[in-house]
């Protein structure tokens, strides 16, 4: 478990107890690894500059929006790849700067496209024509050149979730590949925009180089047609996606990934940006629950722990794997008997794992659930008026609260309860 360790019998994050973080934060929590992050980020960097390629890594803050977070990141050199307004202020607010954001997305509304030329940003990756000419017509009033990349559907299979597969051309991404040229063309004609990069992403939690190397052979045609076509592409965005081990895969190691870039793209003469999300910071983060009870139903045994789909959603969205470990290292000479690990949520897709083996544990032990640093606080919701997590960062042998949990009072603060006599409004 990397910076996640046992010492003498006990779970720590790097130099910090995971029962001492408890104690002092409560549980449900997230806790984040400050050494595990920064180790992804520079074997990732310097896979990519070993080779040859001229990069830059734009951290996809969906995976993980902490504040602290994204500034570790940028504090290394990374930029950010951002899918809405409040994405793009969350990396400002951070302090990435904006000539290293790029901002994707199908549904990038007016006031955000405004919003992110008014920022100044590197890049914005258009996936539609009438996005195209909405930021044309925006760059022209506020009397701005815009460097957009189009975002192309390559028709590629990622192998993955089929809910988190992108370059299908069935799939809502991208500009359908028999389409692209002419969408070019359009781009080059229109004012206000500098059609300068190509930008791509097929799907997430790939675990094979196979689709990333389709993906980007048909790229490097497409650049060759555009370049005879008549616009200038200096940069190629190929998206993130690479995946990590939740349940033994064997995903690419970044070295392969950036052999498969340089190999199939590298003599393209094009700067080369990247947007990893889950492999910069899935396995650097643990969501940590107590016990709250154990249940013995009619058929099976249930550990009730206070974590719930509402923190932790990947399990009741995607099926999804996560190791989960007691705090307390079981002894080996302990049996695990199988049980299933379910929250407190009024669902019964409210199950983390069915009849996983787990030592036993009783009222009050502390269970973690692994891999949860990419798409768990990030997706995390209020349901059943259930505040979201603290999310505490450790780095060293410190730790500090980057997310305090919400009071109940807070939680429902944003509720009104209307005066149908006066405070209200008419209208047909
Ligand atoms: C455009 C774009 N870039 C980057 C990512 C990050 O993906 P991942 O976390 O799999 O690296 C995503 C999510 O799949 C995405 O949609
Ligand atoms: N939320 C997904 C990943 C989506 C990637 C977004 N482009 C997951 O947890 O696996």
């Amino acid at each position: 478990m990397n910076h996640f360790d046992y010492q003498d019998g006990v779970l720590f994050a790097e130099g910090v107890s995971i029962p001492r973080i408890a104690a002092d934060v409560g549980t449900p929590f997230y806790c984040y690894s400050t050494a595990t992050i920064e180790r992804h980020y520079t074997v990732l960097a310097e896979s990519l500059a070993a080779a040859g390629l001229k990069a830059t890594i734009c951290f996809a803050c969906k995976a993980n929006p902490n504040l602290a977070v994204i500034r570790t990141l940028s504090r290394l050199g990374a930029g950010a790849d951002v899918v809405s307004e409040g994405e793009l202020r969350r990396a400002l607010a951070a302090g990435v700067p904006a000539e290293r954001i790029v901002f994707s997305g199908v549904g990038k509304t007016r006031d955000e496209l405004a919003f992110a030329i008014e920022s100044g940003i590197m890049q914005i990756n258009v996936e539609s024509e009438p996005e195209l000419l909405m930021l044309s017509e925006l760059a022209t009033a506020a009397g701005r050149e815009i460097e957009v990349a189009i975002r192309v559907n390559p028709d590629v299979d990622a192998n993955t979730h089929a809910k988190i597969t992108t370059g299908k051309k069935e799939n809502k991404f991208g500009i359908e590949w028999t389409r692209v040229r002419e969408v070019y063309a359009i781009a080059r004609a229109l004012p206000g925009l500098v059609p300068v990069a190509v930008a791509c992403h097929i799907g997430s939690q790939l675990t094979e180089i196979g689709p990333f190397r389709e993906a980007f052979l048909r790229l490097r045609d497409l650049v060759q047609v555009l370049r005879s076509d008549g616009t200038d592409i200096r940069r190629l965005d190929l998206g993130g996606g690479l995946g990590v081990p939740y349940d033994g895969e064997t995903p690419p190691s970044p070295a392969a990934y950036a052999g498969a870039i340089a190999e199939t793209l590298g003599d393209l003469g094009c700067s080369v940006l990247v947007e990893p999300g889950r492999l910069l910071v899935g396995n650097a983060g643990l969501l940590v629950s107590s016990v709250v009870r154990v249940k013995t139903g009619a058929t099976r045994t249930f550990v009730v722990v206070d974590a719930a789909m509402n923190d932790l959603m990947r399990p009741a969205l995607y099926d999804a794997y996560h190791a989960i470990h007691p705090v307390t290292e079981p002894s080996a000479e302990v049996e695990a008997v199988p049980v299933d690990i379910v929250g407190p949520v009024c669902e019964t897709g409210d199950t983390f794992a069915r009849q996983r083996p787990l030592p036993p544990v009783q009222a009050g032990d502390l269970l973690v659930f692994a891999t949860a640093g990419a798409y768990g606080a990030a997706m995390a919701s209020t349901y059943n008026s259930r505040p979201l997590v603290p999310e505490v960062m450790v780095n060293g042998n410190r730790f500090a609260v980057v997310r305090v949990r919400p009071s109940y009072e807070e939680m429902i603060a944003f509720d009104r309860l209307p005066d149908w006599q006066s405070d209200t409004k008419t209208g047909q």
